[in-house]
């Protein structure tokens, strides 16, 4: 059967405003031209002495930074695709009993800082797809090494047999017991006493889980079983630790022997801790994926592979039959590499003051990849075609072992002791030595943005993918609620993009002549991300310092070149906030957002490109640190009242503290200039605009500095290294004008 015109599957469309994109980027790019002109006429003609001449060069370094980023950032403008697929149609066109076997990964790396209930409930959220259920198995990689969590598992797995047929009878949405719980309609929606049964299962499960990982150990009273005891009788050894333990494979449910309490089939359920070992490198969340790659192949192989956070449960049932609405179309399946939905938040407050919706990066830009190639990979929420991982659509790579190929067929049952002691080889930490793995095959290594650089390699290779969108959000996760906290995990990120931009796989070189200039771009945008530093720095303290010196060093209001400044910041930040708009933003989000990208550029942006050439110079190794997902009261509550959260010493609030610091100086100094009549407001408009710009962007930093008796605020030892700092600066600057 075909899909028809009266039951589609999916359709796209072209965004209305794409002509309207690319005129302005035409007009646009004409203006930059004439900003570099101005700037080489002024560094060759007008810079008389050696400080302007020292200031001119800033200036056009940061212009000809904002100019190659703009550019970049071009790509993503100029086809942007909207789609919507119709998963009520699947079953007209393909037949349940064709649909594809799905391998559903989920990763978890430390039961302190994930908590074993909150992976647990996204795996229930994934066990109950609207799929059928002896097509689906769902492994968890477990990186913390933990007992504890096994036990979670073991203890949601009997759960499962309640929750999966309470989901399907009345037809619950929220298939994660936490959210539905949460919600409100809950008790209409089946018989009280049965609603008030499941709910008290798992009140109980979640207390046990919750106590044995508050006593941090799984005690003699809950191991009733001959199989469990010898699941946990591994973790009984000193040896076994979290860095250096042997592998932990355990078949928690068997969809072959067992079935919930009406009798239906459950899915598989496997428990998978690699081996872990301190003299062999394990690749982070890449190798973690890989490994349940090789796991999988060699119990079920399904043909579709999921990538799942452990706190991404999903929030819509129908998820699978969506993705197929793709899958089954034989004009996209030859080169389609992986379906991808955007990430989503719960929790996330009202205004988004750490930005962390990451609404360019999970769907404005997302959608404009869309109408080139294909979104890039982001990390979860991502289901895949096993071949993709071979090599290119008509470049197969064959793994090491025939039994890995996504073709292989799996013919003993996956507790057969072949079985089990093949996927316990593949497991090991030397497994991957002289293989392709890492390299050709599987998620790739060499970046912390395993997810970035993964997607951006299958593209290369001539796969495509396509991004998924529906308006109920299909995953739900949870984003930092600290500012130091969102801050390292941009860092973190920042590092692995470098790793990309200076590799042989650089976007502007290999991307480019792999999948042209459009895509090359796209991704360079990303790779680059961190040079945005250098323009916000420049920006942040020179017109400031120079207005204190009463030097001009823009153009004056009744200079033709001002207009240019005036279209150049006006287009730039009016077309940003009409594509927040567009895409449902709110004009408060929007500012926040963007007065994270001036943090950004003051702390990660600058952190990130140190520690990734210490790194280069083997001085210093940054691995993958965890962001945690664990929520402290006290700072809930404050970041519910939008509050910023500084807190802890780090060096990374010092540059944005001098900022703040020099701004707020610059501005009052400049403002009294002007009314007292010693400063000319014309000449030194741009300048006092971009102090007050300044001042009011930094107003969290004040309210942190003072007024401030809650933990959140800035340590003193912080706000004096920064005021003493901005102090020097200001000094260093004026003896350099007056020389
Ligand atoms: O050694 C490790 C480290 C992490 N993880 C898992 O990786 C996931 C993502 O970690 P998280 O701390 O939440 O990182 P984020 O920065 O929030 O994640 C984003 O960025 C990562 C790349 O830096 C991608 O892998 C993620 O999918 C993407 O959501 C979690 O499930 C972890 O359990 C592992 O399995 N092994
Ligand atoms: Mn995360």
């Amino acid at each position: 059967m075909e899909a028809s015109h009266a039951s589609p599957l999916h359709t796209d469309n072209v965004a209305g405003w794409t002509t309207m994109n690319r005129v302005f980027a035409v007009v646009y790019a004409t203006a930059i031209m004439a900003l570099l002109y101005h700037h080489a006429l002024t560094l060759l003609l007008h810079s008389t002495t050696i400080s302007s001449f020292l200031i001119s060069v800033c200036l056009s370094i940061s212009d000809v930074v904002l100019a190659f980023m703009w550019t970049m950032s071009q790509s993503v403008r100029m086809r942007p695709v909207y789609r919507k697929e119709f998963p009520e149609n699947i079953k007209k066109v393909v037949k349940e009993s064709e649909f594809p076997a799905i391998d559903l990964f989920i990763c978890t790396a430390d039961p302190h800082k994930e908590p074993p209930m909150s992976v647990v409930n996204t795996a229930l959220s994934v066990m109950a797809y609207d799929y059928p259920m002896e097509k689906v198995s769902v492994y968890v990689s477990d990186d913390g090494g933990s007992a504890l969590t096994l036990f979670a598992f073991m203890e949601a797995a009997k759960f499962a047999s309640h929750w999966l047929p309470f989901c399907r009878k009345n037809n619950v949405v929220e298939r994660s017991p936490e959210a539905y719980f949460a919600t409100n309609h809950y008790f209409s929606a089946s018989s009280e006493s049965e609603t008030q049964k499941i709910k008290s299962l798992y009140e109980s499960l979640k207390e046990k889980v919750e106590n044995v990982v508050e006593i941090g150990k799984v005690g003699e009273e809950h191991i009733i079983h001959e199989r469990d005891l010898q699941a946990f009788s591994k973790w009984n050894t000193p040896e076994f630790t979290r860095h250096e333990h042997p592998t932990v494979i355990q078949v928690i449910l068997d969809s072959s022997r067992d079935t919930d309490i009406t009798g239906n089939v459950m899915p598989n359920l496997i428990y998978v801790s690699r081996e872990k070992s301190r003299t062999s490198i394990h690749h982070f969340k890449a190798g973690a994926l890989n490994v349940l790659l090789r796991v999988s192949a060699v119990m079920t192989n399904a043909p579709v592979v999921m990538t799942l956070d452990c706190d991404m449960y999903s929030n819509d049932p129908q998820t699978p039959l969506r993705v197929l609405c793709y899958l089954s179309d034989k004009k996209l399946q030859p080169k389609l590499g992986y379906i991808q939905f955007p990430q989503r938040f719960r929790g996330i407050n009202k205004n988004d003051i750490y930005a962390c919706e990451f609404k360019r990066l999970f769907h404005i830009n997302a959608v404009g990849f869309d109408g080139l190639g294909g979104p890039d990979y982001l990390g979860t929420g991502c289901f895949f075609s096993r071949r993709a991982f071979f090599g290119g659509p008509l470049a197969f790579v064959s793994p090491e072992i025939p039994q890995l190929g996504p073709e292989s067929d799996v013919e003993k049952p996956i507790q057969s002791p072949e079985v089990l002691e093949l996927a316990h080889l593949v497991a090991d930490c030397n497994y991957e030595k002289q293989t392709q793995w890492g390299f050709k095959i599987g998620m790739r290594y060499g970046s912390l943005v395993e997810d970035y650089f993964t997607g951006y390699r299958l593209q290369c290779e001539g796969w495509n993918s396509i991004f998924c969108y529906p308006e109920r959000a299909a995953f739900y996760g949870d984003a930092p609620i600290s500012l130091v906290d969102m801050l390292n995990q941009n860092k973190r990120w920042v590092i692995g993009l470098l790793e990309v931009a200076f590799s042989k796989y650089c976007p502007l070189a290999f991307g480019i002549q792999a999948m042209g200039p459009l895509m090359g771009f796209a991704y360079a945008f990303y790779a680059f991300w961190s040079i945005w530093f250098i323009p916000i720095t420049v920006y942040a303290f020179l017109p400031q310092l120079a207005l204190i010196n009463g030097v001009t060093i823009f153009p004056k209001v009744s200079d033709p070149w001002f207009l240019l400044y005036v279209f150049l910041s006006l287009g730039a930040y009016g077309q940003d906030l009409l594509d927040f708009l567009v895409h449902g933003g709110t004009i408060q989000r929007w500012w926040n957002d963007q007065r994270i990208w001036l943090i950004r550029g003051l702390s990660c942006f600058w952190f990130g490109p140190i520690e990734y050439f210490l790194k280069c110079l083997g001085i210093y190794t940054h691995g993958f640190n965890v962001t945690s997902k664990v929520l402290d009261d006290e700072q809930s509550k404050r970041y519910k009242q939008e509050v910023f959260e500084f807190g802890v010493q780090s060096p990374m609030f010092v540059p944005l503290t001098m900022a703040a610091f020099a701004n707020l100086g610059a501005f009052v100094w400049g403002v009294l200039g002007v009314l007292r009549g010693s400063k000319d407001l014309e000449e030194l408009f741009v300048q006092i605009f971009i102090a007050g710009f300044g001042t009011l962007n930094c107003r969290p930093v004040y309210h942190a500095l003072v007024r401030r008796s809650d933990k959140g605020g800035l340590p003193m030892k912080t706000t004096l290294l920064s005021m003493v700092l901005a102090f020097l600066l200001t000094v260093a600057f004026s003896f350099v004008l007056r020389n």
